[in-house]
């Protein structure tokens, strides 16, 4: 015992100060919903001015250490709260990046100030020892234990007992009713970050003695921290407590007992924190790891030039550097660099800015694609361009692998996963025989020898032929099928599925083609020395890459090749050495911290600029915003036949059953054994007041939530246990009332799309190729629902930039391009006047009547409802308290009671003549 008992201790130092980081960590992200990847980079501020004060210029210990934490605390406190605030409506790859960005600026900035070489850092803590069962343990080892211990106790008595605690944990539930109570939610995420920052600064502080002062380090040290997060789940402060606590020990006895055992286990105990990010991420139930923020963000709209401008932008930039080599000089390694860089963007590109998904390994890709092509081309002995390709095809296995937990996760846990990801495989692999060997040498990377490409210059042209390839390859991919899936996955996941296409396999290709693509860069940057090894390929260089990426204005391949020569070929440029160097990273991180508070828009280009290129390619200005859109969009052709492929469905068939169906939301039973039926060929409206539990049930319908009991059968099957595209498949069609459209596109896109995601479905074959005969198809659905929505003039609108009549309208014309036998359309009036709504009811009777579907309508405008709907529903509080035709709802007086309020009905005489109006 006294053997493993210093190991124990010294990984339960190192844990407290990792529970500690982690508190701050959790509370920041349960208050504001932004994790913080700059977290590590705070806790660095603050022991860098701790290090100025005390060290530098001499100053008392006290004041250093009141000034380091609480004084640096609540000014990082006050600044992040700030930067939370702009990042709640932005997508997640830019939230990452602007996090990320803090680390970029605070390593420039400590390197600019303070040097780039490690400083000392003196041992401030009292010396002396106290005896704990036989073992000696020093006051350095107790502090932070006893510090950590009273930071989370005093925190859990805050949130337990103090005012400001429970409006915390309100501002997570339910931020709006908190400040209708009088409390602003702005104050009380202002004090959790300051609370936050307070915390990993002092982690920081309690950290720095250990190690020697370098801001990478620091920073890498606080971000193990997130392991101890995931185990507390990202919410609970405790429990990320003794996570932090368990990782130190366990990290501890690893290096004692097992480290040494085996040079596959040598970075094992530096990874563990990692190891148990990833595994908690894995095991976390998904309905556990949801998306805090308040505001879904919607997608960025960006100017695209025609497609004959940009190819000759494209000629004219292959030309410049087709003749470089003539003007590059001593520089044509580095561009050659650039051009493995421009591969390895259009890959991350691929998943971050098409498809919404953010990886933060893939320099961990590119080493895998290094490594592989090494071993083909030098043991296999095979030709250059076979092994590069085989090591694209040998590395898509590992991008499949971590498709696997991205399959299940999204947003902010898929960067974190592959964040540790990366980090695992160079800290456990990297450096051992699978990967790039313990030799600092690293891997031979041989040219091909023929036609002398293995000289600089021919391997320079080489290399450019392979990007224009790889360009061409993606310019091509957005035109397919998968690449309009891919942008639909990105705009909208729930559209996309709930239309029948399985975004599980979209992501895992995704996934695959990108890894691949990171891999062949990984081999031509390997190419361009004669020797790599895996400090070329630091996984952190994959959190630069991101904050490059969405830095760089313009679609593929436009910000690939400025982000790679930007990162690569400009510093070579700038006078300076390192410091330009810094200057430039300085530069990176203030800029995509400035690009998230000004929520990701880049300047725009002059209208006139942009008119100019889109004449001069050809694109006809549409004329959707000079005309009045909205009276060409409530003008419906009555000759347009309500596409379809399944036939007309028989009226009074099954259609939509539900059985006792219950949905708990924690304690709240949100939907309380509901059951009904919406047979074909019939409207049945489904009505109740603000929060009586329709979208719930909707949910639950369409198998976007897994309810607590209860039946769903669609047709006569039982479809409860399938996943919402497999239910889209089977004929169930749906619209939201927070609409779900593919905003960057225009409205033929959208509505084409909802058709072709029912042909990509669940199959990867289907999903990459289209069927002959599947384009006549699309565009007869496609046409039909649009004229049959009166949407048509509007085909070639950017569906973003339309009124929210008219994305209502092309939300249903997108639906009625599916061949769906049952629609569920939530709140479908909301936005139109009352002319379009009448038009959009006959609409409706039209499509029942000529396809026979059946529709479950939740309206609150209850003139349409009683106009169409046959029979009606009506819930409150998640239980069924009515259920007749129009005229007996409306003479009901539990109806009204339900949307009037008990009390006012019996005040109410005689009985009001319908709830006609009852808007809530
Ligand atoms: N994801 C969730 N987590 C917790 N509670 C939820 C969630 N979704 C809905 N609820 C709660 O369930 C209840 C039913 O909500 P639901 O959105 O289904 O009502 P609704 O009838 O559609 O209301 P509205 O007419 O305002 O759309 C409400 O009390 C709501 O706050």
């Amino acid at each position: 015992m006294t053997d493993v008992l210093p190991f124990i201790i010294a990984g339960l130092t190192v844990g407290s100060v990792y529970a500690l980081a982690g508190s701050g960590l959790v509370l920041t992200f349960k208050t504001s919903g932004i994790f913080n990847f700059g977290h590590g980079a705070l806790a660095t501020v603050g022991v860098y001015v701790f290090y100025f004060m005390y060290v530098e210029e001499q100053l008392p210990l006290a004041l250093c250490l009141s000034v380091s934490v609480l004084g640096v605390g609540v000014v990082l406190g006050l600044l992040m709260e700030r930067l939370a605030r702009s990042l709640a409506t932005v997508p997640v790859g830019l939230q990452v990046a602007a996090t990320v960005g803090l680390v970029l600026v605070v390593q420039a900035g400590a390197r600019l100030t303070f040097g780039s070489a490690p400083l000392f850092f003196p041992r401030y803590l009292p010396v002396g020892t106290v005896e704990v069962a036989g073992v000696l343990v020093t006051y350095e080892q107790l502090v932070p234990m006893a510090v950590a211990l009273l930071a989370t106790l005093a925190l859990a008595v805050f949130f337990r007992w103090s005012r400001l605690g429970v409006a915390m944990r309100g501002v997570v539930d339910d931020p709006t009713l908190l400040a209708m109570t009088g409390t602003s939610p702005i104050a009380v995420r202002r004090v959790a970050w300051i609370v936050g920052s307070i915390f990993v600064c002092l982690s920081g502080v309690l950290l720095a003695p250990t190690v020697n002062l370098d801001s990478m380090v620091l920073t890498l040290l606080v971000m193990q921290s997130f392991g101890a997060a995931a185990i507390g789940r990202f919410s609970n402060i405790p429990l990320t407590y003794a996570g932090g606590l368990g990782i130190g020990v366990v990290a501890a006895l690893i290096t004692r007992y097992v480290s040494g055992t085996s040079d596959y286990f040598a970075g094992l105990s530096q990874s563990f924190p990692f190891i148990v990010l990833l595994l908690a991420l894995m095991v976390t139930p998904r309905s556990k790891l949801v998306d805090r923020r308040m505001t879904l963000a919607r997608p960025l709209q960006v100017w695209r030039a025609p497609g004959r401008v940009q190819a000759v932008g494209a000629a004219a930039v292959l030309v410049v550097l087709a003749t470089g080599p003539l003007w590059f000089g001593a520089r044509l390694s580095s561009f050659t660099v650039a051009l493995s860089y421009v591969v390895l963007f259009l890959s991350l590109g691929m998943l971050v800015k098409s498809s919404n998904q953010v990886s933060l390994a893939h320099v961990g890709f590119a080493a895998t694609g290094c490594v592989a092509f090494s071993v083909v081309r030098v043991e296999w002995g095979l030709p250059w361009i076979v092994s590069l390709v085989l090591a694209a095809l040998i590395t898509i296995p590992i991008g499949a692998l971590i498709a696997l937990p991205a399959i299940r996760l999204s947003g902010i846990h898929l960067a974190l996963a592959t964040f540790a990801f990366g980090l695992i495989l160079e800290v456990m692999f990297y450096n051992s025989e699978l990967m790039f060997g313990p030799s600092t040498a690293g891997l031979p990377m041989p040219r091909p020898e023929a036609f002398g490409l293995d000289t600089d210059l021919g391997y320079y042209y080489l290399v450019l032929a392979v990007v224009a390839a790889c360009t061409l390859f993606l310019v091509l991919l957005q035109r397919t099928r998968l690449g309009r899936l891919l942008r639909g996955l990105g705009e909208s996941p729930v559209a996309l599925e709930t239309s029948g296409a399985s975004v599980r396999i979209t992501k895992l290709i995704v996934f695959c083609l990108s890894s691949g693509m990171a891999a062949v860069a990984g081999a031509l940057y390997g190419s361009t020395f004669t020797n790599v090894g895996g400090l070329s390929f630091q996984s952190f260089s994959s959190l630069i890459l991101l904050v490059l990426l969405l830095l760089m204005p313009g679609s593929a391949p436009w910000y690939a090749v400025i982000g790679a020569f930007a990162l690569v070929v400009l510093p070579t440029y700038l006078p300076g050495g390192e410091t330009a160097h810094h200057v430039l990273t300085l530069v990176f991180g203030l800029s995509i911290v400035a690009s998230a508070l000004q929520q990701g828009r880049h300047p725009r280009l002059p209208s006139w600029l942009t008119g100019f290129l889109d004449r001069l390619g050809g694109r006809s200005v549409q004329p959707w915003s000079e005309f009045d859109a909205i009276e060409a969009a409530t003008s419906p052709d009555e000759n347009a036949s309500p596409a379809r492929s399944r036939g007309v469905a028989e009226p009074g068939g099954i259609g939509l059953e539900v059985r006792g169906l219950k949905v708990r939301f924690g304690g709240h039973l949100a939907v309380d054994d509901v059951s009904l039926e919406a047979p074909t060929g019939r409207i049945t409206g489904l009505i109740g007041p603000n929060g009586a539990g329709k979208t719930t049930t909707f949910n639950a319908c369409s198998g976007l939530l897994r309810p607590t009991a209860g039946q769903i059968r669609l047709k006569g099957a039982d479809v409860s246990s399938r996943p919402p595209a497999a239910r889209a498949r089977l004929g169930l069609g749906r619209t939201f009332q927070r609409m779900q459209l593919f905003d960057s596109m225009t409205v033929a896109e959208n509505v084409s799309l909802g058709r072709e995601a029912e042909l990509a479905g669940g199959n990867f074959l289907s999903q990459l190729f289209s069927k002959p005969g599947d384009r006549a198809l699309l565009e007869e659905a496609t046409r039909d629902a649009m004229r049959l929505c009166g949407v048509n003039q509007l085909a070639h609108a950017k569906a973003g930039d339309l009124s929210t009549g008219q994305r209502r309208l092309v939300e249903l014309a997108r639906a009625l391009a599916g061949s769906f036998d049952v629609l569920l359309l939530d709140e479908p009036s909301s936005g139109l006047d009352r002319v379009e709504t009448e038009t959009f009811g006959r609409v409706l009777q039209r499509v029942v009547r000529e396809r026979g579907t059946a529709i479950l309508l939740v309206e609150h405008d209850m003139s349409l409802v009683m106009d169409i709907c046959e029979y009606i529903y009506v819930l409150d509080f998640g239980e069924l308290v009515f259920e007749g035709t129009p005229a007996e709802v409306s003479a009901s007086a539990v109806v009204r009671a339900a949307y009037l309020g008990a009390d006012e009905i019996e005040s109410t005489s005689p009985p009001a003549p319908a709830v006609e109006g009852a808007r809530s």
